[in-house]
């Protein structure tokens, strides 16, 4: 049976920032409630011989870039061309300023190879160490443990970056979040890591395991422990002619 497809929990909890629920999105593409393509959206900077920097954050993008710089573990969406991924690359610039003398602070992340790429970054099975992730969240605790590197790397982590969160099954949410406080011996989710994590979930479900039914990340049990502030981005800057 096709699950029923619902918003994570902590839409319109925030009052710091308007987080619209936009209940047309069940239907994707199709619905005219959505925010009309902006028209005042962004005109190039005049040509100058100084350099200039080309993104001028929106109001919203602005206010999820300062909360990640202050510190807060946080999930924004938003529909195609709403700017998650130009947003993105300033919160990894801003942390990476921020974590300057750990190079191994922030953490780039996506659930899948191509969405890594993307952003420069690695899967989140590979940053984890935790192979296909089927053994228990203990048992992968220790063999990460024998794994220099990887244990390594989950105790240098500052800020995790999840990518297309979409796609990452919230078993494995869970998992990972518990490996992360065994590893690094924090009772908090993912050990304390601060967690930026972004995707839609109108666009690209988890892979299902054989026919099984998968669970989003946001149904995962550490979800609403772990994230602490959820946005919905609003403004759509995509043009209708551009292409991604
Ligand atoms: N603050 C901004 N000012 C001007 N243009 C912007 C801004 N943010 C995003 N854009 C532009 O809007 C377009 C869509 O941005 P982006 O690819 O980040 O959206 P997205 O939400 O990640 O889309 P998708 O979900 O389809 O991948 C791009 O052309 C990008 O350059």
């Amino acid at each position: 049976m096709k699950k029923k497809r619902q918003l994570p929990p902590g839409y319109g909890d925030n009052d710091d920032y308007v987080l619209q629920r936009d209940e047309g999105r069940s239907a994707p593409f199709a619905n005219t409630s959505r925010p009309a393509l902006s028209k005042s959206t962004w005109t190039a900077p005049p040509p100058s011989k100084k350099k200039m920097s080309a993104v001028f954050l929106s109001q919203e993008q602005t206010q999820i870039l300062r909360l990640a710089e202050e510190g807060h573990s946080l999930f924004y969406t938003g529909s195609a061309g709403t700017g998650k991924s130009v947003l993105l690359r300033e919160i990894i610039k801003a942390l990476r300023k921020k974590h300057s003398k750990n190079d191994d602070a922030v953490a780039i992340t996506a659930s899948t190879g191509i969405a890594a790429c993307n952003i420069g970054g690695v899967t989140i099975h590979s940053f984890a160490g935790i192979g296909l992730g089927i053994e228990s969240a203990e048992d992968l605790a220790q063999k990460i443990r024998k794994n220099k590197k990887s244990s390594s790397r989950w105790l240098r982590t500052k800020v995790l970056i999840i990518d297309e969160v979409s796609m990452l099954d919230g078993d494995l949410f869970d998992k990972l979040s518990r490996i992360g406080s065994i590893l690094r011996k924090k009772i908090q989710p993912f050990g304390g890591i601060q967690l930026i994590v972004t995707g839609d979930f109108f666009q690209l479900p988890p892979v299902t395991k054989g026919g099984a039914e998968t669970k989003f990340a946001f149904e995962a049990t550490l979800w609403k422990q772990a994230i602490s502030r959820t946005f919905n981005l609003t403004k759509v800057f995509r043009q209708h002619d551009q292409v991604r």
